[in-house]
C-alpha cells in the first residue's frame, strides 16, 4: 500500500442546518482514485475541503503530509478543476492560464510558456487564441483542466471533469487524466457514472448522503452496480437511425424518445457504452453529439445499497 495522500479524520461539514459531510474518516492512497456518488451526495464538499477552501466544522484534514486549511504552501502543490465555470470570458484559453498560473510566481514568459504546454496536453492548442466566450461546454471542461494541471502540481482534484463532453472527447480526456498521473502523481476525480471511473482507476469511494459508503476495489461493487437497469440519454445527428440500430442490441430494454434525445434503458452498461462509443468514432449514424447518464441511475443503486 503506497502513502496516504489525503487523510480524512472525522470530518463533517454543515452548511448551516444543512449537513454537507458527515463524520468522514478516510485514508487515500497514490495514483488516481475515483469519487463516485449521486447528485448533492457531499462530492464537491469533500473536494474543497481537500482544496482548502472550506475549513471542516469539526475533524482533520490532512493533504500531502500536513494540514491544508490556511496553508497557502500546500495550495501550489495541488490543481482543481471545479464543477462550475468561472471565466473571464473575453479572455483566450492562453490569456486566462497564463493570468491565473503567474499567481503562483510565475513570470510572465514563464507563464505562457507553461500555459502553452497545459494547452497541448489537453489538445487545446488550435483554440489557445479563442475567446472562451466561444467555446463549447466540452472545450470549457478541458481549459479548466489546463488550469489545474499548468502549475505541475502533485495531485490533481478534479470535480466531474467530464461533464457536457461527446464521446470521443471523453475517452481522450480520461487517457489525458491516466497519463498525468502516470509519473506518480496522484489525482482524485469525482463523477456519477461508474463506467467513467472505473476506465481511469479501479480504486473508489462511494460517497452518499454526506458519508463514505465503501471504499476499494470497483470490481467488488460492480456486480451490485451492474444489476440494476441503467438510463442513457443520446443526442445524435441521425436518431432514428441510431434508435433502430439500439434496438437490435440484445442488452437494450427499451427505447423513446425525449424531445430530440434517445433514451436508452440497458442491462449491460459497459458494453453499451462501449458500442455507442464506437459508433461515434466511426460516424456510422454521424456525429453522437451528447451521451448522458442522469445520475437516478446511481442514486437508484445507493438506495439499494444502503437499505
Ligand atoms: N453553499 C452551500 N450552502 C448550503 N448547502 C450546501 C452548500 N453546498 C452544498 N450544500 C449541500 O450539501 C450537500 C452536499 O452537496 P455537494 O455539492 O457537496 O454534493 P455533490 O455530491 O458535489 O453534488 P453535486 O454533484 O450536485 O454538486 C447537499 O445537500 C447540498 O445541498
Amino acid at each position: 500500500m503506497s502513502a496516504a495522500i489525503i487523510t480524512a479524520d472525522h470530518v463533517s461539514k454543515w452548511y448551516g442546518q444543512v449537513i454537507g459531510l458527515n463524520d468522514v474518516s478516510v485514508t487515500i492512497p497514490a495514483g488516481i482514485t475515483g469519487l463516485l456518488g449521486p447528485n448533492g451526495a457531499g462530492k464537491s464538499t469533500f473536494m474543497k475541503l481537500i482544496t482548502g477552501q472550506l475549513k471542516p466544522s469539526k475533524g482533520a484534514m490532512t493533504v500531502l503530509g500536513g494540514s491544508i486549511w490556511n496553508n497557502p504552501a500546500a495550495y501550489t502543490r495541488i490543481g482543481f478543476c471545479p464543477e462550475q465555470d468561472a471565466f473571464y470570458e473575453r479572455m483566450t484559453g492562453l490569456e486566462w492560464v497564463s493570468a491565473l498560473v503567474r499567481l503562483n510566481g510565475y513570470s510572465s514568459t514563464e507563464a505562457r510558456h507553461a500555459a502553452l504546454g497545459a494547452l497541448e496536453a489537453v489538445d487545446l492548442v488550435p483554440a489557445a487564441d479563442k475567446k472562451i466566450g466561444a467555446y463549447s461546454k466540452g472545450m470549457r471542461q478541458r481549459v479548466k483542466l489546463a488550469q489545474a494541471l499548468v502549475h505541475d502540481p502533485d495531485l490533481l482534484i478534479l470535480d466531474e471533469p467530464l461533464t457536457g463532453m461527446d464521446p470521443l472527447m471523453r475517452r481522450r480526456t480520461i487517457r489525458i487524466i491516466r497519463e498525468w498521473a502516470r509519473d506518480g502523481r496522484s489525482v482524485l476525480v469525482s463523477s456519477h457514472i461508474l463506467h467513467e471511473v472505473e476506465a481511469m482507476t479501479s480504486n473508489v469511494l462511494l460517497i452518499n448522503n454526506g458519508r463514505i459508503l465503501a471504499e476499494g476495489d470497483v470490481h467488488d461493487i460492480r456486480g451490485l452496480i451492474d444489476h440494476h437497469p441503467h438510463t442513457v440519454h443520446i443526442r445524435a445527428e441521425r436518431p432514428r437511425e441510431l434508435a433502430r440500430e439500439c434496438l437490435s442490441y440484445a442488452y437494450v430494454r427499451s427505447l423513446r424518445f425525449e424531445g430530440d434525445a434517445l433514451v436508452v434503458e440497458t442491462d449491460a452498461p459497459d458494453t453499451f457504452y462501449t458500442q455507442v462509443t464506437n459508433l461515434a468514432a466511426a460516424e456510422t449514424f454521424g456525429r453522437i453529439e451528447e451521451v448522458t447518464s442522469p445520475d437516478d441511475n446511481l442514486a437508484a443503486v445507493f438506495g439499494y445499497l444502503v437499505k
